[in-house]
C-alpha cells in the first residue's frame, strides 16, 4: 500500500530562539552580564581583556581561576553569555599578545567552555554567534536596533574598528527578522496557492536584502583593512591547520580529553551567519563542495563503501553546511527544518509572473550580497596580505569612497585551489588598488620577502620599517591569512580557499534565477 506522506511543518520563528523582529538576535538585547557573585571571576577579567592583553597579564589571571560550575546558569540567555565571555577569555588565552601562543586551554577554561557548548549544541570556539550575535547592546533602549544606536559589549583590542566590524554583522543580521517572516509566511502561502501574498513575501525578502547590502557596504566607514587584517583578525582565528602558526596539532582542552587529543575547529567568521543561510535555503539555491572537496569526498566514499555504508549526501559535505556546526543548536535545526519545508523555487517557477519577477530580484540581491563581500575579502584580506605589514592605514572614514567596483571585483578564477590549506590568488586576479601610494609602497621594504610568511615575528624600526625579529616558528605564531610573494600563495586561516570558493558560491546564486 502506497503511504502518503504528511506535508512537513512550516517551523515557527519562535520555536528556535528567532524573533520576527530581530531575527537571530536576542530582541531584548543580549545579557550583558551573568547575575550574582558565582561568576564575577570571568567577568572581571572580561572588563580588562584588552588591558590584561597588552601589559601581559592576561593569561596568569585567567590560570588563578577555579572550575565554575555551568550548571549554576539558569536560562538560555545565561548560557548564552557565559559563552560569550568563555570564547573570548580562551581565544585571548591561545593567541596571546606578544608572547608565545598556547597550544593548549586550562581546565578553568576548557571543562566550563565544553559544557557549556554542548548546552547550546554549538562547537565550543568563537564564532559568529559568540563575536556578533550575543555581543551587543542598544546604546538607547527605547530605540530600534539600527547601526547608529548600539555598541560592542566586547573586543579583543579594545578598538572601534573591532568593534564595527562585528557591529556591522550585527545591523545585518537586523534586518533578518523582517526577512525571516516573509519566508516562513511565504511557504505557507505556497500551500495555499495564495500567489499575490507569496509575490508579496518576497517583495519583503526583496528589500530586507536590499537593506542588508546597504548596511554591508557601511564596513568601510569605520573598520580600516589594515588595522582588521593584522590586529584583529589574528584574534578570530581558529585552531584547525593552524600549523603555521605555531598549532600544528590545534589546541588540548585540558581538563576534558586525554593528554594527546587535540581539538581542531575553524575560527571565527560570519560565514557562519544563520541569515545567509536562510536565504538560500528559502529561495532554493544549491550550494555544491569545491572542486578539491570533492577529491576528499571520493577519498570518504570510498572508505564508507568499504565499510558497507551509506552515500554521503553532497549539499552535506560544502564548506557551509560544515559552518553550521558553529552555529547555536537552534538556530541550525531551524536551518534544516526550513531545508524540508522550502517549497518556494519550483513554485515561482511554475505560476511565473509576478512571483518569478520578485523572486529574480531576491536572487540579484544575494548575488549583489556575494560581489560586495568579494570585494570587502579583496580589501581586508588579499590586499593587506599581499602589500605586508608597514603599508599604514588606508584612509577610511566616509562612506566606502574607496569601495570597488563591481566591475574591478577580482577576475573569476576556476575552482580548483586546493581547499582549507592553501589558496593560490594571482597577482593579476588582484584588483590594482585605487589608493596606491608611493609613500606607502616604499614603506614596505620586506614585502617581497619571506618574512612576511610570519608578520607576527616583525617589529618595526624606529622610522617604521619592519624588521624580522627571531623567536621560532609557532613562539609568536599568530595566525594570518598569509601570503609568500615568491609563490603568490595565500594560505588560509584554517576556513576556505578564499576567491575560488567565494566566487563559487556568488555563481550558484546567480545559476538559480528563474528563466521565463
Ligand atoms: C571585513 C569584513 C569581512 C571579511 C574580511 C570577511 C571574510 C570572509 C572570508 C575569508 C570568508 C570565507 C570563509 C572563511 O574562511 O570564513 C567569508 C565567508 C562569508 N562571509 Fe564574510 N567577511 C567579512 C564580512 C562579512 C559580513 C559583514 C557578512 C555578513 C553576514 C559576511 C558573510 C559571509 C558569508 C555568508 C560567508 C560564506 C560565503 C557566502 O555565503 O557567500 N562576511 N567571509
Amino acid at each position: 500500500m502506497l503511504s502518503v506522506k504528511a506535508p512537513t511543518a512550516i517551523p515557527k520563528l519562535q520555536d528556535y530562539d528567532i524573533s520576527p523582529l530581530t531575527g537571530f538576535l536576542p530582541p531584548e538585547g543580549p545579557l550583558r552580564r551573568l547575575p550574582g557573585t558565582y561568576f564575577e571571576p570571568w567577568e572581571d577579567i572580561m572588563d580588562q581583556i584588552s588591558a590584561l592583553l597588552l601589559c601581559g597579564r592576561f593569561r596568569a589571571r585567567v590560570n588563578k581561576l577555579e572550575i565554575l560550575d555551568v550548571d549554576r546558569l539558569v536560562n538560555l540567555r545565561e548560557q548564552q553569555r557565559a559563552f560569550v565571555v568563555l570564547c573570548f577569555l580562551s581565544h585571548a588565552y591561545v593567541w596571546g599578545k606578544n608572547e608565545p601562543i598556547s597550544q593548549s586551554l586550562p581546565p578553568c577554561l576548557a571543562v566550563p567552555i565544553v559544557k557549556v557548548s554542548e548546552q547550546l549544541g554549538i562547537n565550543p570556539i568563537g564564532c559568529n554567534a559568540s563575536q556578533v550575535v550575543w555581543n551587543w547592546r542598544l546604546m538607547d533602549p527605547s530605540e530600534p536596533i539600527s547601526l547608529d544606536n548600539i555598541g560592542a559589549l566586547h573586543t579583543f583590542t579594545g578598538s572601534t574598528d573591532e568593534a564595527w566590524f562585528y557591529l556591522v554583522t550585527v545591523g545585518i543580521e537586523a534586518h533578518g527578522g523582517r526577512a525571516l517572516a516573509a519566508m516562513v509566511n511565504s511557504m505557507t502561502a505556497v500551500r495555499e496557492g495564495d500567489e499575490a501574498r507569496v509575490a508579496c513575501c518576497l517583495q519583503d525578502i526583496d528589500s530586507s536584502i536590499q537593506d542588508i547590502n546597504r548596511t554591508l557596504k557601511t564596513m568601510y566607514d569605520k573598520c580600516d583593512p589594515y588595522l582588521f587584517y593584522w590586529k584583529i583578525r589574528p584574534y578570530l582565528a581558529g585552531w584547525e591547520n593552524m600549523s603555521e602558526a605555531g598549532l600544528p596539532h590545534g589546541v588540548l582542552y585540558q581538563g576534558v580529553d586525554a593528554r594527546d587529543q587535540f581539538r581542531q575547529y575553524a575560527g571565527g567568521s560570519a560565514g557562519q551567519s544563520s541569515l545567509i543561510q536562510a536565504f538560500d535555503i528559502a529561495l532554493g539555491i544549491a550550494h555544491y563542495p569545491t572542486s578539491d572537496q570533492w577529491r576528499c569526498i571520493k577519498d570518504e566514499e570510498k572508505r564508507r563503501a568499504a565499510q558497507g555504508l551509506p552515500k554521503t549526501k553532497p549539499s552535506h559535505t560544502t564548506y557551509l553546511y560544515g559552518m553550521r556546526s558553529h552555529m547555536p543548536g537552534l538556530h541550525r535545526r531551524f536551518l534544516e527544518d526550513l531545508t524540508k519545508a522550502a517549497n518556494l523555487r519550483p513554485y515561482v517557477d511554475s505560476v511565473q509572473g509576478d512571483c518569478a519577477r520578485w523572486y529574480n530580484r531576491c536572487v540579484a540581491g544575494l548575488k549583489k550580497f556575494r560581489d560586495l563581500h568579494i570585494q570587502i575579502v579583496t580589501r581586508y584580506i588579499v590586499l593587506p596580505a599581499r602589500k605586508g605589514p608597514s603599508i599604514g592605514s588606508f584612509s577610511f572614514g566616509t562612506s566606502h569612497p574607496d569601495a570597488l567596483s563591481d566591475s574591478e571585483a577580482p577576475s573569476t578564477e576556476k575552482a580548483n585551489a586546493p581547499s582549507r590549506l592553501q589558496v593560490k590568488v594571482k597577482t593579476s586576479d588582484v584588483p590594482e588598488d585605487p589608493l596606491k601610494s608611493p609613500r606607502l609602497r616604499a614603506s614596505s621594504p620586506t614585502s617581497k620577502s619571506g618574512d612576511i610568511l610570519y608578520p607576527q615575528l616583525m617589529h618595526a624600526d624606529r622610522i617604521g620599517h619592519p624588521i624580522a625579529s627571531q623567536p621560532p616558528l609557532g613562539e609568536h605564531g599568530i595566525a594570518k591569512t598569509l601570503l609568500d610573494p615568491s609563490s603568490e600563495i595565500i594560505r588560509g586561516t584554517g576556513g576556505t580557499d578564499l576567491m575560488p570558493f567565494l566566487k563559487q558560491v556568488r555563481d550558484e546564486t546567480t545559476d538559480s534565477l528563474i528563466r521565463p
